[in-house]
Protein backbone atom coordinates (compact mmCIF):
# COMPACT_ATOMS: atom_id res chain seq x y z
CA UNK A 1 0.00 0.00 0.00
CA UNK A 2 2.60 2.42 0.94
CA UNK A 3 6.25 1.90 0.28
CA UNK A 4 9.13 4.14 0.86
CA UNK A 5 12.49 3.44 -1.01
CA UNK A 6 15.58 5.21 -0.09
CA UNK A 7 13.65 8.00 0.86
CA UNK A 8 15.98 11.11 2.74
CA UNK A 9 14.71 14.92 3.63
CA UNK A 10 17.22 18.05 4.08
CA UNK A 11 16.59 21.32 5.14
CA UNK A 12 18.99 24.38 4.62
CA UNK A 13 18.51 26.50 7.61
CA UNK A 14 21.06 29.79 7.92
CA UNK A 15 23.13 28.30 5.80
CA UNK A 16 23.82 24.83 7.41
CA UNK A 17 21.99 21.32 6.16
CA UNK A 18 20.17 19.85 8.61
CA UNK A 19 19.31 15.93 7.36
CA UNK A 20 15.75 15.53 9.13
CA UNK A 21 15.29 11.97 7.03
CA UNK A 22 17.70 10.06 5.92
CA UNK A 23 17.29 6.90 3.71
CA UNK A 24 14.56 5.14 5.06
CA UNK A 25 12.91 2.58 3.65
CA UNK A 26 9.44 1.35 4.84
CA UNK A 27 6.40 -0.94 3.75
CA UNK A 28 3.22 -0.41 5.01
CA UNK A 29 0.45 -3.29 3.81
CA UNK A 30 -3.17 -2.39 3.32
CA UNK A 31 -5.23 -2.41 6.28
CA UNK A 32 -2.25 -2.14 8.74
CA UNK A 33 -1.72 0.68 11.94
CA UNK A 34 1.88 1.55 11.52
CA UNK A 35 3.59 3.35 13.87
CA UNK A 36 6.21 5.85 13.76
CA UNK A 37 7.87 6.55 17.59
CA UNK A 38 10.83 8.28 18.20
CA UNK A 39 11.81 11.62 20.44
CA UNK A 40 11.53 15.15 19.39
CA UNK A 41 13.38 15.95 16.72
CA UNK A 42 14.07 12.45 14.95
CA UNK A 43 12.39 13.25 11.84
CA UNK A 44 8.85 11.56 12.40
CA UNK A 45 6.85 14.84 11.14
CA UNK A 46 9.02 15.05 8.53
CA UNK A 47 8.61 11.32 7.24
CA UNK A 48 5.12 11.85 7.61
CA UNK A 49 4.60 14.44 5.81
CA UNK A 50 6.78 13.59 2.81
CA UNK A 51 3.95 10.40 2.58
CA UNK A 52 1.57 12.79 0.51
CA UNK A 53 4.35 14.89 -0.52
CA UNK A 54 3.54 17.89 1.64
CA UNK A 55 7.15 17.73 1.91
CA UNK A 56 8.75 16.34 -0.93
CA UNK A 57 11.79 14.51 -0.60
CA UNK A 58 15.25 15.52 -1.58
CA UNK A 59 15.74 11.84 -2.45
CA UNK A 60 13.97 8.47 -3.02
CA UNK A 61 10.36 7.24 -4.23
CA UNK A 62 6.94 7.08 -2.05
CA UNK A 63 4.81 4.81 -3.86
CA UNK A 64 1.49 4.85 -2.98
CA UNK A 65 -1.35 2.61 -4.22
CA UNK A 66 1.06 2.02 -6.48
CA UNK A 67 1.20 5.48 -7.65
CA UNK A 68 4.61 6.59 -7.57
CA UNK A 69 4.10 9.97 -6.02
CA UNK A 70 7.80 11.85 -7.56
CA UNK A 71 6.33 10.76 -11.48
CA UNK A 72 2.92 12.57 -10.75
CA UNK A 73 1.77 15.98 -12.17
CA UNK A 74 0.41 18.72 -10.18
CA UNK A 75 -3.07 17.97 -11.06
CA UNK A 76 -2.76 14.33 -10.56
CA UNK A 77 -0.86 14.79 -7.02
CA UNK A 78 -3.62 16.49 -5.65
CA UNK A 79 -5.90 13.82 -6.79
CA UNK A 80 -3.78 11.35 -5.20
CA UNK A 81 -3.60 13.41 -2.59
CA UNK A 82 -7.23 12.97 -1.52
CA UNK A 83 -6.67 9.31 -1.00
CA UNK A 84 -4.44 10.43 1.45
CA UNK A 85 -6.82 11.69 4.70
CA UNK A 86 -4.67 13.56 7.41
CA UNK A 87 -4.88 14.61 11.09
CA UNK A 88 -2.82 17.18 13.40
CA UNK A 89 -1.84 17.66 16.18
CA UNK A 90 -3.94 20.76 16.73
CA UNK A 91 -6.82 20.02 14.67
CA UNK A 92 -6.55 22.78 11.69
CA UNK A 93 -10.25 23.55 11.71
CA UNK A 94 -11.91 26.55 10.18
CA UNK A 95 -12.80 27.94 13.11
CA UNK A 96 -15.64 30.48 11.21
CA UNK A 97 -17.07 27.52 9.52
CA UNK A 98 -19.24 25.47 11.61
CA UNK A 99 -19.00 21.77 12.22
CA UNK A 100 -21.16 20.62 9.13
CA UNK A 101 -19.03 23.60 6.79
CA UNK A 102 -15.79 21.56 8.21
CA UNK A 103 -16.17 18.05 7.13
CA UNK A 104 -18.18 19.14 4.03
CA UNK A 105 -15.18 21.18 2.91
CA UNK A 106 -13.12 18.64 1.05
CA UNK A 107 -16.26 18.03 -0.89
CA UNK A 108 -16.43 21.09 -2.31
CA UNK A 109 -14.56 19.63 -5.87
CA UNK A 110 -17.08 17.10 -5.93
CA UNK A 111 -19.58 16.46 -8.19
CA UNK A 112 -22.42 15.67 -5.94
CA UNK A 113 -25.57 17.20 -5.32
CA UNK A 114 -26.69 19.10 -2.23
CA UNK A 115 -28.47 16.13 -0.90
CA UNK A 116 -25.97 13.82 -1.42
CA UNK A 117 -23.38 15.69 0.46
CA UNK A 118 -25.51 16.57 3.75
CA UNK A 119 -25.99 12.84 3.69
CA UNK A 120 -22.41 12.36 3.49
CA UNK A 121 -21.45 14.73 5.86
CA UNK A 122 -24.21 13.15 8.10
CA UNK A 123 -22.76 9.98 7.84
CA UNK A 124 -19.75 10.69 9.07
CA UNK A 125 -20.65 12.87 11.64
CA UNK A 126 -22.39 9.80 12.47
CA UNK A 127 -19.16 7.95 12.03
CA UNK A 128 -17.58 10.13 14.95
CA UNK A 129 -20.18 10.36 17.34
CA UNK A 130 -21.05 13.61 16.80
CA UNK A 131 -24.48 13.92 14.85
CA UNK A 132 -25.43 15.97 17.20
CA UNK A 133 -22.69 19.08 16.78
CA UNK A 134 -23.70 19.60 12.94
CA UNK A 135 -24.20 23.29 13.70
CA UNK A 136 -22.09 24.67 16.16
CA UNK A 137 -18.61 25.80 15.80
CA UNK A 138 -14.57 24.44 16.83
CA UNK A 139 -14.94 26.75 19.25
CA UNK A 140 -17.82 25.12 21.12
CA UNK A 141 -16.14 22.09 21.20
CA UNK A 142 -13.78 20.00 23.50
CA UNK A 143 -10.26 19.05 22.16
CA UNK A 144 -11.60 15.40 21.66
CA UNK A 145 -14.44 16.18 19.93
CA UNK A 146 -12.39 18.60 17.47
CA UNK A 147 -10.24 16.19 16.93
CA UNK A 148 -13.28 13.94 15.66
CA UNK A 149 -14.50 16.68 13.15
CA UNK A 150 -11.22 16.33 11.96
CA UNK A 151 -11.35 12.50 11.72
CA UNK A 152 -15.17 13.19 9.81
CA UNK A 153 -13.77 15.99 7.86
CA UNK A 154 -9.73 13.14 6.68
CA UNK A 155 -12.33 10.43 5.67
CA UNK A 156 -14.76 13.01 3.68
CA UNK A 157 -12.75 11.92 0.18
CA UNK A 158 -13.17 8.53 1.31
CA UNK A 159 -9.48 8.15 1.77
CA UNK A 160 -7.35 4.60 1.90
CA UNK A 161 -4.85 6.28 3.76
CA UNK A 162 -5.03 8.15 7.05
CA UNK A 163 -1.90 9.76 8.37
CA UNK A 164 -2.47 10.96 11.77
CA UNK A 165 0.19 13.33 12.86
CA UNK A 166 0.55 13.27 16.66
CA UNK A 167 -3.07 13.20 16.45
CA UNK A 168 -3.81 12.56 20.38
CA UNK A 169 -0.52 14.47 22.31
CA UNK A 170 -3.09 17.75 22.71
CA UNK A 171 -5.24 15.33 24.63
CA UNK A 172 -6.14 13.98 28.32
CA UNK A 173 -5.45 10.14 28.77
CA UNK A 174 -9.23 9.35 28.73
CA UNK A 175 -9.79 11.49 25.52
CA UNK A 176 -6.12 10.09 23.92
CA UNK A 177 -8.12 6.42 24.47
CA UNK A 178 -11.66 7.36 23.14
CA UNK A 179 -9.82 8.71 19.95
CA UNK A 180 -7.53 5.83 19.10
CA UNK A 181 -10.58 3.66 19.81
CA UNK A 182 -12.71 5.30 17.51
CA UNK A 183 -8.95 4.77 14.91
CA UNK A 184 -9.13 1.26 15.29
CA UNK A 185 -13.23 1.09 14.51
CA UNK A 186 -12.39 3.71 11.47
CA UNK A 187 -9.12 0.61 10.78
CA UNK A 188 -11.72 -2.13 11.18
CA UNK A 189 -14.65 -0.85 9.42
CA UNK A 190 -13.50 0.88 6.77
CA UNK A 191 -10.15 -1.50 6.22
CA UNK A 192 -8.57 2.06 6.44
CA UNK A 193 -4.49 1.71 6.42
CA UNK A 194 -3.47 4.29 9.27
CA UNK A 195 0.20 5.85 9.04
CA UNK A 196 0.62 7.48 12.75
CA UNK A 197 3.86 9.20 14.59
CA UNK A 198 3.93 9.53 18.54
CA UNK A 199 6.30 10.17 20.85
CA UNK A 200 4.20 8.32 23.35
CA UNK A 201 4.47 4.02 23.80
CA UNK A 202 1.12 4.22 24.84
CA UNK A 203 -0.34 5.05 21.99
CA UNK A 204 1.45 2.75 19.62
CA UNK A 205 0.72 -0.47 22.75
CA UNK A 206 -2.86 0.56 22.35
CA UNK A 207 -3.50 0.38 18.57
CA UNK A 208 -0.24 -0.46 16.49
CA UNK A 209 0.12 -3.62 14.48
CA UNK A 210 3.71 -2.33 13.60
CA UNK A 211 5.94 0.05 14.84
CA UNK A 212 9.16 1.76 13.19
CA UNK A 213 11.55 3.60 15.60
CA UNK A 214 13.10 6.67 14.46
CA UNK A 215 16.22 8.17 15.58
CA UNK A 216 18.01 11.17 14.40
CA UNK A 217 16.71 10.83 10.60
CA UNK A 218 16.58 6.78 10.11
CA UNK A 219 14.61 4.07 11.40
CA UNK A 220 16.73 1.90 13.09
CA UNK A 221 14.40 -0.78 14.25
CA UNK A 222 11.27 -1.93 12.98
CA UNK A 223 8.42 -4.91 13.41
CA UNK A 224 5.53 -6.18 14.47
CA UNK A 225 4.93 -4.86 17.86
CA UNK A 226 4.64 -7.90 19.51
CA UNK A 227 8.26 -8.88 18.68
CA UNK A 228 9.63 -5.03 19.09
CA UNK A 229 7.90 -4.83 22.76
CA UNK A 230 9.40 -8.28 24.04
CA UNK A 231 12.82 -8.05 22.39
CA UNK A 232 13.98 -4.39 21.70
CA UNK A 233 17.10 -4.26 20.10
CA UNK A 234 19.00 -0.77 19.84
CA UNK A 235 18.87 1.52 23.02
CA UNK A 236 16.16 3.80 22.48
CA UNK A 237 13.73 1.53 21.94
CA UNK A 238 14.60 -0.31 25.14
CA UNK A 239 14.39 3.38 27.07
CA UNK A 240 10.52 3.46 25.27
CA UNK A 241 9.48 -0.14 25.93
CA UNK A 242 10.76 0.27 30.04
CA UNK A 243 8.91 3.54 29.93
CA UNK A 244 5.85 1.31 29.30
CA UNK A 245 6.92 -1.11 31.82
CA UNK A 246 7.47 1.58 34.15
CA UNK A 247 10.92 0.11 34.62
CA UNK A 248 12.56 2.89 36.11
CA UNK A 249 9.93 3.55 39.07
CA UNK A 250 11.19 -0.29 39.69
CA UNK A 251 14.27 0.22 39.73
CA UNK A 252 13.82 3.73 41.87
CA UNK A 253 11.98 1.51 44.50
CA UNK A 254 14.63 -1.00 44.40
CA UNK A 255 17.12 0.98 45.13
CA UNK A 256 15.36 2.14 47.87
CA UNK A 257 14.28 -1.24 49.72
CA UNK A 258 16.56 -3.70 48.05
CA UNK A 259 19.99 -2.32 48.00
CA UNK A 260 21.97 -4.54 45.92
CA UNK A 261 25.12 -4.37 47.93
CA UNK A 262 22.86 -5.32 50.73
CA UNK A 263 22.77 -8.68 48.75
CA UNK A 264 24.61 -11.72 50.60
CA UNK A 265 26.91 -14.21 48.39
CA UNK A 266 23.95 -16.40 48.29
CA UNK A 267 21.37 -14.05 46.50
CA UNK A 268 20.77 -12.73 43.03
CA UNK A 269 18.57 -10.28 41.57
CA UNK A 270 17.34 -10.39 38.06
CA UNK A 271 14.62 -8.93 35.80
CA UNK A 272 12.81 -12.00 33.99
CA UNK A 273 11.17 -10.62 30.59
CA UNK A 274 8.63 -13.26 28.98
CA UNK A 275 6.10 -12.82 26.16
CA UNK A 276 2.69 -15.28 25.81
CA UNK A 277 0.50 -17.20 27.89
CA UNK A 278 3.21 -18.93 30.10
CA UNK A 279 3.03 -16.46 33.64
CA UNK A 280 6.30 -15.89 35.62
CA UNK A 281 4.47 -17.70 38.60
CA UNK A 282 4.83 -21.36 37.02
CA UNK A 283 8.31 -21.04 35.98
CA UNK A 284 9.37 -19.46 39.41
CA UNK A 285 7.68 -22.61 40.86
CA UNK A 286 9.35 -25.22 39.18
CA UNK A 287 12.42 -23.09 39.74
CA UNK A 288 12.47 -24.23 43.40
CA UNK A 289 11.53 -27.80 42.91
CA UNK A 290 13.86 -28.37 40.03
CA UNK A 291 17.06 -26.87 41.19
CA UNK A 292 16.65 -26.06 44.91
CA UNK A 293 16.57 -22.12 44.36
CA UNK A 294 14.04 -20.05 45.93
CA UNK A 295 12.74 -17.44 43.97
CA UNK A 296 10.60 -14.12 45.02
CA UNK A 297 8.97 -11.95 43.02
CA UNK A 298 9.73 -7.93 43.94
CA UNK A 299 8.17 -6.45 41.47
CA UNK A 300 6.18 -7.38 38.52
CA UNK A 301 4.47 -5.57 35.52
CA UNK A 302 2.51 -7.08 32.46
CA UNK A 303 1.46 -5.18 29.89
CA UNK A 304 -1.29 -7.22 27.08
CA UNK A 305 -0.03 -6.44 23.54
CA UNK A 306 -2.31 -7.07 20.60
CA UNK A 307 -3.45 -9.63 22.66
CA UNK A 308 -0.04 -11.02 23.98
CA UNK A 309 0.90 -10.45 27.77
CA UNK A 310 4.10 -9.63 27.69
CA UNK A 311 6.00 -9.20 31.45
CA UNK A 312 8.59 -8.08 33.23
CA UNK A 313 9.20 -9.12 36.81
CA UNK A 314 11.96 -8.37 39.38
CA UNK A 315 12.94 -11.69 41.10
CA UNK A 316 14.84 -12.85 43.69
CA UNK A 317 16.92 -15.83 43.63
CA UNK A 318 18.27 -17.66 46.80
CA UNK A 319 20.47 -20.62 46.56
CA UNK A 320 24.00 -21.91 45.77
CA UNK A 321 25.81 -20.01 42.78
CA UNK A 322 25.56 -23.72 40.83
CA UNK A 323 22.08 -23.92 41.24
CA UNK A 324 21.11 -19.94 40.55
CA UNK A 325 23.01 -20.51 37.07
CA UNK A 326 21.52 -23.60 36.15
CA UNK A 327 18.16 -22.10 36.98
CA UNK A 328 19.17 -19.17 34.72
CA UNK A 329 20.18 -21.56 32.05
CA UNK A 330 17.06 -23.16 32.34
CA UNK A 331 14.93 -19.98 32.37
CA UNK A 332 16.73 -19.20 28.98
CA UNK A 333 16.33 -22.26 27.40
CA UNK A 334 12.40 -22.11 27.81
CA UNK A 335 12.34 -18.39 25.94
CA UNK A 336 12.24 -16.70 29.08
CA UNK A 337 14.74 -13.54 28.86
CA UNK A 338 16.87 -13.30 32.32
CA UNK A 339 19.03 -10.17 32.72
CA UNK A 340 21.05 -9.86 36.14
CA UNK A 341 20.98 -6.31 37.68
CA UNK A 342 24.36 -5.11 39.15
CA UNK A 343 24.39 -1.81 41.22
CA UNK A 344 24.29 0.12 37.58
CA UNK A 345 21.09 -1.29 36.61
CA UNK A 346 19.30 0.66 39.92
CA UNK A 347 21.32 3.42 40.56
N1 LIG B 1 11.14 23.37 7.43
C1 LIG B 1 12.26 23.08 8.08
N2 LIG B 1 13.38 23.80 7.89
C2 LIG B 1 14.53 23.50 8.53
N3 LIG B 1 14.67 22.47 9.39
C3 LIG B 1 13.57 21.71 9.62
C4 LIG B 1 12.32 21.98 8.99
N4 LIG B 1 11.43 21.05 9.42
C5 LIG B 1 12.09 20.25 10.29
N5 LIG B 1 13.38 20.63 10.41
C6 LIG B 1 14.41 19.99 11.25
O1 LIG B 1 14.41 18.62 10.94
C7 LIG B 1 14.61 17.83 12.11
C8 LIG B 1 13.47 16.87 12.27
O2 LIG B 1 12.29 17.60 12.58
P1 LIG B 1 10.85 16.92 12.70
O3 LIG B 1 9.88 18.00 13.06
O4 LIG B 1 10.59 16.11 11.51
O5 LIG B 1 11.08 15.94 13.97
P2 LIG B 1 10.00 15.27 14.90
O6 LIG B 1 10.52 13.93 15.25
O7 LIG B 1 8.67 15.33 14.26
O8 LIG B 1 10.02 16.21 16.18
P3 LIG B 1 8.80 16.73 17.08
O9 LIG B 1 8.21 15.51 17.74
O10 LIG B 1 9.45 17.69 18.04
O11 LIG B 1 7.84 17.41 16.13
C9 LIG B 1 14.76 18.83 13.24
O12 LIG B 1 16.13 19.05 13.46
C10 LIG B 1 14.09 20.08 12.73
O13 LIG B 1 14.62 21.23 13.31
Amino acid sequence: MIELKNVSKTFSLKGKIVEAVKEVNLTVEAGEIFGIIGYSGAGKSTLIRCLNFLEVPTEGEVIVNRQVLNQLSPKELRLARHKIGMIFQHFNLLKTRTVFDNVAYPLKCQKISKEEKKEKVLRLLNLVGLEDKADVYPSQLSGGQKQRVAIARALANDPQVLLCDEATSALDPQTTKSILKLLKEINKELGLTIVLITHQMEVVKEICHKVAVMEKGRIIEQGNIVSVFSNPQSEITKDFVSSLFQDEKIFELLAERAPLEELSHLEKLVKISFVGQQTGHAFISKLSKQFNVEASILFGSIEIIQKTPIGHLIVSFHGNKEEIFSAINYLENSDIQVEVLKNESVA
